[in-house]
C-alpha cells in the first residue's frame, strides 16, 4: 500500500475528519445510516477531536450516525461465559467510545445527536449478533483502523488469525497486552492489570462488511507497522492489520514520524 503522509497527527486527524464529515452529510441528505467503525486507543484521537470541530462548524445532524466500536475487554465468569469489563474502567473501550466519541460529538452537534441505540459494541455473550446487526445496516461505510505496534493486532485479533474470522471472544496475545499498556495509561504500566480476554470484531467482518477503510499510524513507535503495511500485498496472518490490503477502498494515513523511522 502507498501511504499518504501528513506532517503530524493533528493534520492527519483534520483531513480524515473532513472525509468522515462529508460522508455523514451525504448519508444524512440521503436519509440512510452512516456506520463508522471505531477503534479505541490513541491512533484516532486527533480524528475524533477534529470530527467534533467539523460537526460544530458544519452544524451536522448526527441522527443517521452509527458508531460501531471494534472491541472490548472481557472477563471470564464462573460458568465459563464472558462479559464486558466494567464500563467505568479507564481501559474500557465502551468508556472510551462514550467519552471520546459520543459525548464529544453530541456536545458539538447543535441539533440531533447520536441515538443511544446507535452505539454498537460486540457482546461476548453473543458476538455473532454484532456481525448480523452490521449486515442489517448495510455494512460499515468507513472502518477506521489501527495496528498494534508490536504484533500487528487489529482490534484484538492476534497473530495467526484467519482472514475470514468472525466477531468472537479471543484470548489476548501477550504482545497485544504489552502494546496495550501504552494504549491505556490506566493500566499503570503493569501487565498484570491488562485483561487476558476480549471480544473483537473479526478480520472477516472488517474485510466483508466495510465499504471503505482508513488505517492510521502515527509516531515513531509505529514505524514497523508502517513498514509491514506498505510492504503487504495481501493478508499476512503474522501481522493481522495487513487485512487492510484486502478491504474495499483502502487508505493508509501516516505521519512523518512513523514514515521516516
Ligand atoms: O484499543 C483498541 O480498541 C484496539 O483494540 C487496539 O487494536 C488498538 O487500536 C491498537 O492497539 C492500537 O492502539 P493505539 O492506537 O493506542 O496505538
Amino acid at each position: 500500500m502507498t501511504p499518504t503522509v501528513f506532517p503530524d497527527p493533528e493534520s492527519l486527524g483534520a483531513a480524515l475528519a473532513a472525509r468522515i464529515a462529508d460522508g455523514i452529510a451525504a448519508a444524512s441528505a440521503g436519509r440512510r445510516p452512516y456506520v463508522l467503525g471505531c477503534p479505541g486507543g490513541r491512533s484516532l484521537l486527533t480524528t475524533y477531536h477534529a470530527l467534533a470541530d467539523e460537526v460544530r462548524a458544519r452544524r451536522l445532524p448526527l441522527g443517521h450516525l452509527v458508531v460501531a466500536m471494534m472491541d472490548e475487554y472481557a472477563e471470564p465468569q464462573p460458568d465459563g461465559t464472558f462479559r464486558h469489563v466494567d464500563p467505568s474502567a479507564a481501559h474500557s473501550c465502551v468508556r472510551f467510545g462514550r467519552d471520546e466519541i459520543l459525548r464529544r460529538l453530541n456536545a458539538a452537534a447543535l441539533g440531533t445527536g447520536i441515538n443511544p441505540d446507535r452505539f454498537l459494541v460486540p457482546d461476548p455473550a453473543d458476538p455473532a449478533a454484532f456481525d448480523r446487526r452490521i449486515a442489517e445496516l448495510g455494512g460499515v461505510e468507513l472502518f477506521l483502523l489501527a495496528s498494534g505496534a508490536g504484533d500487528g493486532h487489529i482490534a484484538f485479533n492476534p497473530a495467526g488469525t484467519h482472514r475470514d474470522a468472525p466477531t468472537r471472544v479471543v484470548a489476548l496475545a501477550e504482545q497485544t497486552r504489552r502494546d496495550n499498556l501504552a494504549t491505556f495509561a490506566g493500566f499503570g504500566g503493569r501487565l498484570e492489570n491488562v485483561p487476558r480476554h476480549g471480544v473483537t470484531v473479526g478480520t472477516g467482518t472488517i474485510r466483508a462488511q466495510s465499504h471503505s477503510v482508513v488505517m492510521v499510524a502515527h509516531g515513531a513507535h509505529k514505524a514497523e507497522a508502517v513498514r509491514r503495511l506498505t510492504a503487504a500485498e495481501h493478508y499476512e496472518p503474522d501481522w493481522p492489520a495487513t487485512v487492510v490490503t484486502e478491504c474495499a477502498d483502502p487508505l493508509l494515513y501516516v505521519d512523518l514520524a512513523a514514515a521516516r523511522s
